[in-house]
């Protein structure tokens, strides 16, 4: 089942997202801001301000998820005017960056984690991917900028939305498999196998 807002409040006082906000945020003093907190059925989380990579090509040379290179990955300035903290997302290109808020899935619920619809029509693609049982630590977040031109992202402001499943209890969490992407840092995890 979809958990919803009442049940997210509940979770969340024990742990689950941090910092939490229990309504959803437009606003920051005189500022509009990506909405981010807590929504009917799911919360909008944050950018870092800590950590934004873009992807670059190494001529001569492919990506290999078994021997991921770091230096594909270029980390980019972050910059700050009237609007906001934010960093850019050139056309046609792939980033990773991190989620402010930490989180800590409980055993029997799994976290999806897609889009936000203003992103979404600016040509920004979160790539859709679960947080799995008992999991915890910052979200490596994926990006890519589908549209031919570039785009700003918003740190300290709502990118990524996450709905919470929850099932049967499972006979092993990611937890007790000693997932390797377990405990992740506030900063971007590279591909591991
Ligand atoms: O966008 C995401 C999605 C998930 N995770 C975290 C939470 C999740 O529980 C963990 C493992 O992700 P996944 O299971 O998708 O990775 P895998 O490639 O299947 O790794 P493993 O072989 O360890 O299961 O990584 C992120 O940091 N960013």
């Amino acid at each position: 089942m979809l958990k919803n807002d009442k049940w997210i409040i509940e979770q969340a006082k024990q742990g689950m997202i941090s910092p939490f906000e229990s309504s959803l945020v437009r606003q920051v003093e005189d500022r509009r801001v990506i909405s981010y907190g807590l929504s009917s059925y799911g919360y909008d989380l944050r950018l870092a301000p800590t950590d934004f990579r873009i992807f670059r090509h190494i001529p001569g040379t492919i990506v290999n998820p078994k021997r991921f290179n770091p230096e594909n990955l270029e980390s980019a300035t972050l910059r700050t005017d009237e609007d906001g903290s934010f960093f850019i997302i050139p056309a046609n290109s792939y980033a990773l960056g991190v989620s402010l808020e930490r989180l800590r899935i409980p055993a029997n619920i799994t976290v999806i984690c897609i889009g936000k619809s203003t992103m979404a029509r600016c040509g920004i693609i979160a790539n859709i991917t679960p947080a799995e049982a008992s999991w915890e630590g910052f979200l490596t977040l994926e990006f890519s900028n589908a549209s031919s031109a570039d785009c700003r992202i918003y740190a300290n402001e709502g990118v990524l939305q996450l709905l919470f499943l929850e099932g049967e209890p499972c006979q092993t969490t990611y937890a007790e498999r000693l997932g390797k992407y377990q405990n992740q840092p506030q900063t971007v995890t590279i591909a591991k196998v």
